[in-house]
C-alpha cells in the first residue's frame, strides 16, 4: 500500500472539497477509534479549521480517555486543530424517559435507543458545523460503508464528505500507523460503542474485518460454490448484511409520477 501516496491524495482531496464549497474546514466526531483517529489526522493536515468534538454518550472509560489522549496528541501538533468535549449522556438519558415506551429489554428497542445515539451524535456534528462554518466530515471505511452498511443511517452515515470510505479496515490500521497515531488507537479494537454492553464489532457481526474483506474483494466474481469452511460461513454473513443494507447504499427510492399525469 502506497501510504505517503493515499495520504497526500486524501488531504488534498479534503482541502479541495472544503475550498470549493467556502467553508473554513471541518468537524469530526473523535470516539477513540481507530478510523476518526485517522479522519480527524488527515483533516488536520489540510492546515484547515479542524474541530474535533468528542461526545460520550455513557462510554467505557477507556474509549472516552483514548479520544482525550488523541485529542490532545492533535492539538500537540497542529495549531488549526480545536477540540470541544459535550457530555451528550443527560440528553440521551431524557430522550430515553420520553421515548422508552416498551419494555427496554425488547431487542426492537434496544437497537433503536443504539441507533438514536448516533443520530444524537450526527445532530449535534451538524450543529457545531453550521455555526462555525465547517463540513461533518465522515469516518467510515469501505467495509462498513459499502461491504456490509455496518452504520446508523442518518447517524454517523450522515455525512458531508467520506475521505477514508474507500479505504479497507486494515488499511486504515496502515495509515494510523503510518500516520503516527498514538499507540492506543493503533491498536484499538473496533467497537461501535452504542450499547451498554461492550461488545466488538467482531462479536457482533460475527466475523473480523480482514475475513470480510477478503470477501468483499472478491464480491461480484465468486458465488457461494467458491467457498468453503470459515470462508464460506463469513462469505453467508457478508451475503446477508450487504442484502440487507442495500437500501444505505442506493439513492432514496422516489416514486415517479409519469408525464402525462402532470395535465
Ligand atoms: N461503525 C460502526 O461500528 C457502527 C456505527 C453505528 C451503528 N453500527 C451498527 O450498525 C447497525 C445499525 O442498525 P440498522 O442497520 O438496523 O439500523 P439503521 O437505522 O441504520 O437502518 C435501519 C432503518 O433503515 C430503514 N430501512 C430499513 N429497510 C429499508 C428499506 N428496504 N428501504 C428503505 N429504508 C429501509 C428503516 O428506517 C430502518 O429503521 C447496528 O447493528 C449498529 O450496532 C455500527
Ligand atoms: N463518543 C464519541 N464521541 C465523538 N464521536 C463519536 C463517538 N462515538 C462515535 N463517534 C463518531 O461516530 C463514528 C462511528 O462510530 P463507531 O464507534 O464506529 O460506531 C466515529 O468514527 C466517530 O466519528
Ligand atoms: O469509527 P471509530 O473511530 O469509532 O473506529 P472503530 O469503528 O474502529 O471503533
Amino acid at each position: 500500500m502506497q501510504k505517503e501516496k493515499i495520504t497526500e491524495k486524501i488531504v488534498t482531496w479534503l482541502k479541495d472539497y472544503a475550498e470549493n464549497a467556502h467553508v473554513k474546514g471541518y468537524v469530526v466526531g473523535v470516539s477513540g477509534g481507530v478510523d476518526s483517529g485517522v479522519v480527524s489526522t488527515l483533516c488536520a493536515m489540510t492546515g484547515l479549521k479542524t474541530l474535533l468534538l468528542e461526545m460520550p454518550i455513557h462510554q467505557k472509560e477507556d474509549q472516552v480517555s483514548r479520544a482525550l489522549d488523541h485529542i490532545a496528541d492533535l492539538k500537540s501538533r497542529f495549531p488549526n486543530v480545536e477540540a470541544i468535549s459535550l457530555n451528550l449522556t443527560p440528553s440521551f438519558d431524557e430522550l430515553f424517559k420520553v421515548f422508552n415506551v416498551n419494555d427496554e429489554d425488547f431487542p426492537a428497542e434496544k437497537l433503536a435507543f443504539a441507533n438514536t445515539r448516533a443520530r444524537l451524535r450526527m445532530l449535534t456534528l451538524y450543529h457545531f458545523g453550521q455555526l462555525n462554518g465547517l463540513l461533518v466530515c465522515g469516518t467510515g471505511n469501505k467495509v462498513e460503508d459499502f461491504g456490509i452498511g455496518f452504520y446508523t443511517k442518518y447517524g454517523d452515515g450522515g455525512v458531508d464528505v467520506s475521505p477514508i470510505a474507500d479505504l479497507y479496515k486494515t488499511e486504515v490500521y496502515e495509515l494510523a500507523k503510518h500516520l503516527n497515531l498514538i499507540e492506543s488507537i493503533q491498536n484499538a479494537i473496533p467497537t461501535d460503542g452504542l450499547w451498554d454492553v461492550d461488545r466488538t464489532d467482531e462479536q457482533q457481526i460475527g466475523a473480523t474485518y480482514p475475513e470480510l474483506e477478503k470477501i468483499q474483494k472478491e464480491w461480484g466474481t465468486k458465488t457461494e460454490v467458491d467457498y468453503s469452511g470459515r470462508d464460506l460461513e463469513v462469505f453467508k454473513i457478508f451475503s446477508r448484511m450487504n442484502k440487507a443494507a442495500q437500501h444505505k447504499m442506493q439513492p432514496i427510492p422516489v416514486c415517479d409520477i409519469p408525464e402525462e399525469w402532470r395535465n
